[in-house]
């Protein structure tokens, strides 16, 4: 057993409840696939169909499918025939495909992720609940911190509250909090707490990571992050499986298009995956990359939806683009690397000034990481030895050949609009994923050079956004004529064809109506309608003078209008209907009842008079 697994094994079976927490790659799932299956076959009890004797929650699609194929590996027919366990995840199943699954195979154990269980056992709207939980025996929690993020308490408290009180509970991870209340609402009782502790042979420390995995940061500015990790991945040549976490599924739809597209990767299967994918793609993506025989050379590019309790083998390298959100996932998305007592590596890029705060703030945490250097084109032997330690350098001011990477990948992003589309995306996507970081204070907007991210997404222009009104920013426009931008899809292409012609069409119209008249009679009748012009106005600005000083005048009770009347000269009874006249007419034009054609003869305004105005 692995230490964590002869700590917590025998706890659970002693009907204790348990609050594990040990490194990732440490064993933590057969932790509690042991004793699940050791207490319900203990039992010598059948379930009936409806009926479940333990429950494994995770976050996860990809991790519960995980936990199954471990429980698979006992619950095969010829080993322990008695008992049965079941995947719910939905996604590609309706609940009804479930429901009926269930009725005919009746599982013993369920794994699953909060969505489709709660449908499944408590039931949802008028939907009544299908399962039974009366004779559960077992409830584990895996990746349990992130259970008890909001987007999964609602679900998570429903199931709970459905479970009988006499039952064993585990809560399971890399990185459990040591919040009270979450042991609390999970319903442990007298819980005992099981952490497993790494120490650095070294220096003594303890720390939060295996030992075996060594953790690296390299320093640059945000327009060359993505040639450090096209050098990273060139240049190291023992390594052969990649993750690259991003921000932002839109950043992985983003850089998958354009990697697959660079020479230099040639050679590397590249995947992608993310939460907003099509289940189905991202099953078939999750299961290729698992499976892929361990001499091939392949790059996942993901977003935290693979960042926790995935076991792939063989991963040799993780590479964080930009740190995580929520800090307590970077040693997560380490931890794909170095598992089960195997090396691994894995570095972040971070930018210089504030966000180098990071390393003090994961060495607090007992992450410690290791500077590495800027890798230029040809460095490759010291570049990435994380052991040697005087290679400590700061990237280079100007770097000709990151700028003629940026040039080419610009060129391949002008080959179809798709990828422009996909990079604005990426780059919005990315601002606004920075906006919200948890450690706010280290990684603040007002801080980050946009200009440079936008370079560094090799955008041909900045898109507009709310973010980037107020700050100056310093950009390399691409001088591209958008119209003629082309999309290499034909059918998209078309679309985008038609579209802008209606709109060409409508701008004219537009544009049109919006035309000046130009007068084109004789001299002398121009000078006489300027003059009628100018009459009307100051008759008019006369009325409105009068009319206000009137308006005033009632409101303080003073009656003496006759003579105010002379004093302005106007014989305002005729004007004062043609005022209201026009007032009425006014409204009408506003509202649209009248053309403005209208309301130029009605008010005795010829064309060549308005010509002008
Ligand atoms: N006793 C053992 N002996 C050898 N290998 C083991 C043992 N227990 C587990 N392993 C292997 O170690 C690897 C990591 O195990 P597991 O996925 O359970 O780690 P974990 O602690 O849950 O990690 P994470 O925190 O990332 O979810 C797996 O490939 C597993 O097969």
């Amino acid at each position: 057993m692995t230490p964590v697994q002869a700590g917590a094994i025998p706890l659970f079976m002693k009907n204790k409840d348990v609050v594990v927490e040990a490194v990732t790659g440490s064993g933590k799932t057969l932790a509690f696939v042991i004793p699940i299956i050791e207490k319900l076959v203990r039992l010598k009890k059948r379930f009936a169909k409806n009926e479940i004797g333990a429950l494994v929650i995770t976050p996860t699609r990809e991790l519960a499918q995980q936990i199954s194929s471990v429980f698979s590996i006992f619950l095969k027919d010829s080993v322990i025939p008695l008992l049965k366990h079941a995947l719910i995840t939905g996604g590609t199943s309706t609940l009804q495909d479930d429901i009926c699954y269930i009725k005919e195979f009746g599982p013993d154990i369920l794994i699953g992720t909060p969505g489709r269980l709660e449908d499944l056992l408590v039931g949802r709207g008028t939907a009544k609940n299908y399962i039974n939980t009366k004779e559960l025996e077992i409830l584990v929690l895996d990746e349990a911190d992130r259970l008890f993020d909001m987007g999964f308490s609602q679900s998570l408290n429903n199931i709970i509250a459905h479970l009988p009180k006499q039952r064993r509970t585990g809560l399971f991870s890399a990185t459990m909090t040591d919040g009270l209340a979450e042991i609390v609402r999970a319903g442990l009782r007298n819980p005992v707490r099981v952490m497993v502790k790494v120490e650095d042979l070294v220096s003594k420390d303890v720390q939060r990571i295996p030992a075996t995995l060594q953790i690296g940061y390299i320093l640059c500015e945000p327009h060359q992050k993505l040639s450090q990790v096209l050098r990273l991945l060139t240049y190291e040549t023992t390594a052969k499986k990649y993750i690259i976490y991003f921000a932002t599924c839109a950043c992985v739809d983003y850089f998958f298009k354009i990697f697959s597209k660079m020479p230099q990767l040639k050679g590397i299967s590249i995947y992608s995956l993310h939460g907003k994918m099509d289940t189905k793609r991202r099953t078939a993506t999750y299961r290729a990359f698992l499976n892929l025989p361990s001499t091939s050379s392949a790059l996942l590019l993901c977003t935290d939806v693979a960042a926790r309790g995935l076991d792939v083998p063989d991963v040799d390298f993780v590479i964080q683009m930009d740190p995580p959100q929520d800090p307590k996932v970077f040693a997560h998305r380490c931890g794909r690397t170095a598992r089960a007592g195997k090396e691994g590596k894995a570095i972040v890029l971070l930018g210089h000034g504030r966000e180098e705060v990071y390393v003090d703030f994961l060495k607090i945490r007992k992450i410690p990481l290791k500077q590495l250097a800027y890798i230029l084109p040809g460095n490759k032997a010291n570049s990435l030895s994380i052991n040697d330690d005087d290679i400590i350098t700061q990237a280079p001011v100007s770097d000709d050949n990151n700028e003629a990477l940026l040039e080419q990948i610009r060129k391949i992003v002008l080959m179809d609009r798709d990828l422009h589309d996909k990079g604005t995306k990426a780059f919005v996507s990315y601002i606004r994923s920075y906006s919200k970081h948890e450690a706010n204070y280290i990684f603040r907007l007002k801080d980050l050079d946009l200009g440079k991210v936008a370079k560094g997404y090799c955008l041909l222009k900045l898109p507009k956004m709310p973010e980037l009104k107020d700050i100056k920013i310093e950009f390399e426009d691409a001088s591209v004529n958008m119209d003629g931008y082309k999309y290499a899809n034909k059918a998209r292409e078309q679309k985008r064809l038609s579209k802008l012609e209606s709109d060409n069409a409508k701008l004219n119209i537009q544009q049109t109506s919006r035309q000046k008249k130009v007068f084109k009679g004789p001299w002398s009748e121009k000078l006489a309608a300027k003059q009628r012009r100018t009459e009307r106005r100051i008759k008019r600005s006369k009325k409105r003078e009068y009319l206000k000083k009137r308006k005033a005048e009632e409101i303080n009770g003073s009656s003496d209008d006759i003579n105010k009347s002379k004093d302005i000269g106007v014989c305002f009874e005729d004007e004062w209907e043609e005022l209201q006249k026009e007032e009425r007419l006014a409204k009408k034009l506003k509202k649209g009842i009248i053309n403005q054609e209208e309301f130029d003869r009605v008010m005795g305004l010829t064309n060549n008079d308005e010509a002008e105005v």
